[in-house]
Formats: C-alpha cells, sequence, structure tokens
C-alpha cells in the first residue's frame, strides 16, 4: 500500500507584522492564498523504519534527516497513536526551498496527510490541524488550503471567500533566504519604533471576494518586505522587472526571496514571466494561479496494483 498527497505553495497577500512576543515569534494577520505549484508526498510503509528521499530540482538542499518536516509530521503523528513510523516518505519537489513559499510547511502536512491514511488512524481534522501547528506557523494553511486568515503565529485559521481565480508569476532567487533572519532584521529596521497591532485590510478581503486583480493589486502588502529587501538587496531590480513587464502588483512572497507579481489574466502572466524570464533578475520563472486546495490525497496504491481514490481536508 502507498499513499501520495499533493500539497500546495502559498502567496502572502497580505502579511502584516506585530512586534516580537516574549517567545521569539511574532502576531500576524496573514492572509494567504494557495497557488498551484505542488510537492507531492508518497508514504510507504518501510520495515527498516523512518526514511526520506527526495527528487526535483532543489532536492539536493533538503534535509533527508529528522528534521525534515515530512518526518517530523510522521513522527508526531506515529507518537500520538503509539506507533513506530514506520514509513518511507518520498518528496517530489517541485516548491522552490527556502523560497518564502512554504515548501517545507507543505511536505509537512503532506507527509501527515498520508501518514494517515496509510495507517488508518482516523485522526479528527482537529487533531491533524494541531500537529500542523505544532510543526510551523504555517503549516496549518497547507494542509487547509484555499485562502485563510492566518491570526496568532499564523497557525489560528480563519476561512476566507475568494471570488475568481488570480494569476501570478513568481521568480525564483539564486539563494535562499532564512525565516528567523528575516524575522530578526524586521525586528532590527523597527528597533525604537511604535509597531502597530497587525490587522488584516477590509479593502484586501473584499478584493478577494470580488475576485478583483485590480482591487487586489491596490491592496497587497508585505510587512516582512523591507527586511527581506534589506538582506537581499538585488531582489529589488527582479521587483522593477516585473513592474516594467506590467504586472498590476510585485512583493516578496512572505519571507523572501522569492518575488511574486500579480496579472490580470493568464496571456498577461505569461507576458510577465517571459519579460522577467529576459531580464536576467532571477533563477527562474514560474506562472501559478490560485487558489487551489490544500493538501489532497491524489494516489493510493493496495499492492502494486494502482487505483485511485481523492480525498482532501475538509475545509475551515
Ligand atoms: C513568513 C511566513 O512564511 C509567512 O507565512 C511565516 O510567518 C513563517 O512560517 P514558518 O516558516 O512555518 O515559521 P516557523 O517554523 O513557525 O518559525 C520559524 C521562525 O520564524 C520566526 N517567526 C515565524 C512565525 C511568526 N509568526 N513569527 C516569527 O517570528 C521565528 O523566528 C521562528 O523561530
Ligand atoms: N521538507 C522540506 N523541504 C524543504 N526544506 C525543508 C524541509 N524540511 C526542513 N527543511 C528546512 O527548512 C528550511 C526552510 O525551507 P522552506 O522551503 O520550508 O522555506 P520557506 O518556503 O521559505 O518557508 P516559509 O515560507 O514557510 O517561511 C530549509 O532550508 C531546510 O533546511
Amino acid at each position: 500500500m502507498s499513499v501520495t498527497v499533493r500539497v500546495p505553495a502559498k502567496v502572502n497577500v497580505q502579511l502584516a507584522v506585530g512586534a516580537a512576543r516574549p517567545d521569539g515569534f511574532h502576531d500576524l494577520a496573514n492572509v494567504f492564498l494557495a497557488v498551484g505549484l505542488h510537492d507531492e508526498v508518497t508514504a510507504t510503509p518501510s520495515p527498516d523504519g523512518l526514511r526520506i528521499t527526495c527528487d526535483g530540482p532543489d532536492a539536493g538542499q533538503v534535509p533527508l534527516d529528522r528534521t525534515n518536516l515530512a518526518a517530523r509530521a510522521a513522527l508526531a503523528l506515529a507518537e500520538r497513536y503509539g506507533r513506530d513510523a514506520d514509513v518511507h516518505l518520498h518528496i517530489a519537489k517541485d516548491i522552490p526551498v527556502a523560497g518564502g513559499m512554504a515548501g517545507g510547511s507543505a511536505d509537512g502536512a503532506g507527509a501527515l496527510l498520508a501518514c494517515d491514511a496509510l495507517w488508518g488512524t482516523g485522526a479528527s481534522r482537529e487533531e491533524l490541524l494541531d500537529i500542523c501547528a505544532e510543526l510551523g506557523s504555517d503549516v496549518p494553511f497547507s494542509l487547509v488550503g484555499g485562502a485563510a486568515l492566518g491570526t496568532g503565529r499564523g497557525e489560528r485559521l480563519t476561512e476566507l471567500e475568494v471570488g475568481g481565480t488570480f494569476h501570478w508569476v513568481f521568480a525564483m532567487a539564486s539563494r535562499g533566504l532564512s525565516t528567523p533572519a528575516v524575522f530578526r532584521e524586521f525586528d532590527r529596521l523597527g528597533e525604537g519604533r511604535e509597531i502597530p497591532e497587525p490587522v488584516a485590510s477590509r479593502d484586501l478581503l473584499d478584493a478577494l471576494a470580488k475576485g478583483d486583480p485590480d482591487a487586489l493589486a491596490a491592496t497587497v502588502s508585505n510587512d516582512l518586505q523591507p527586511a527581506a529587501l534589506s538582506l537581499f538587496p538585488e531582489l529589488a531590480d527582479t521587483l522593477a522587472a516585473g513592474r516594467a513587464a506590467g504586472a498590476l502588483a510585485s512583493l516578496v512572497s512572505g519571507s523572501g526571496p522569492t518575488t511574486a507579481f500579480l496579472a490580470r489574466d493568464a496571456g498577461a502572466a505569461d507576458a510577465v514571466a517571459g519579460a522577467l524570464r529576459s531580464s536576467g533578475t532571477c533563477r527562474t520563472v514560474r506562472a501559478a494561479a490560485g487558489p487551489v486546495p490544500g493538501a489532497t490525497v491524489i494516489r493510493e496504491e493496495p499492492d502494486q496494483s494502482s487505483s485511485t481514490a481523492v480525498r482532501s481536508m475538509p475545509t475551515v
């Protein structure tokens, strides 16, 4: 028996960041949108115990030990159900690593859903979401997908209405950025200043609900962008290239360094992607639309014969 789960990347259309909390985390108003760039996690029984493998363009940067979020997810679920994590997890990686698109979080959520199906634990949605929140701030959203407002450190989700499909182009950078380092730089840049409570923008939520790309473009924001640009100043050239190519909005995705460009439709996204590719300001360029569903079982193969079943997380 093996189970394969498909999990999307995310872009933060609003990332409002509060002051550092005593536990080192920051309260957020984090508006997530799941987009059609995916990793796939396949869980297969492994008599030799927990094993992680990975393929894809960035596979070399993915840890294959117990620090991998997929491994941590399997171990957390096994511990909760008093069993061994005797599973081989294979990650087919298409989401850029350390790109601010929740790639590791996607693998954590994917592994959790795959092991849950493989082991037949019968865990409730709330139990799975609890484990996700322990694994990382972005992991609950990877499970749920669609669009959601994350509060607290981003793990407390409220599902959002989205009235259409938004077309994005993502420019991957030549190196990664560490999420904790970007939050630390946010703190450094804000030293001596009053940091307001993070609040979701009403206009932005309305733009999402209407499915209106122009209105969304006017309201997207990322409080981590100055910190990401401070650590990676060349990203300003990529943002400028996207704007010059006609993107409705250009912003750093989450903690970066991936940059995200909103286009009016799929044709406009192709044009922005082409211009970014020839700009020489980034490593790779991908177009992807959202919202898309969160972690979804796309294949269950009993023994060697294959049968297909589809199961997604119920929405929040
Ligand atoms: C930047 C975002 O990707 C936006 O969605 C997330 O806030 C980061 O989510 P994540 O990668 O799942 O982050 P976690 O694994 O929970 O935390 C990694 C580190 O990021 C910082 N961190 C993360 C989330 C948060 N609300 N405040 C923080 O200060 C902390 O230094 C933390 O130790
Ligand atoms: N399954 C995984 N895939 C990728 N990186 C992982 C994984 N598990 C652990 N990591 C570690 O996490 C670090 C961050 O990688 P990741 O791709 O999750 O970054 P990110 O997309 O910027 O995260 P986020 O957007 O949630 O802040 C990597 O440098 C790597 O060491």
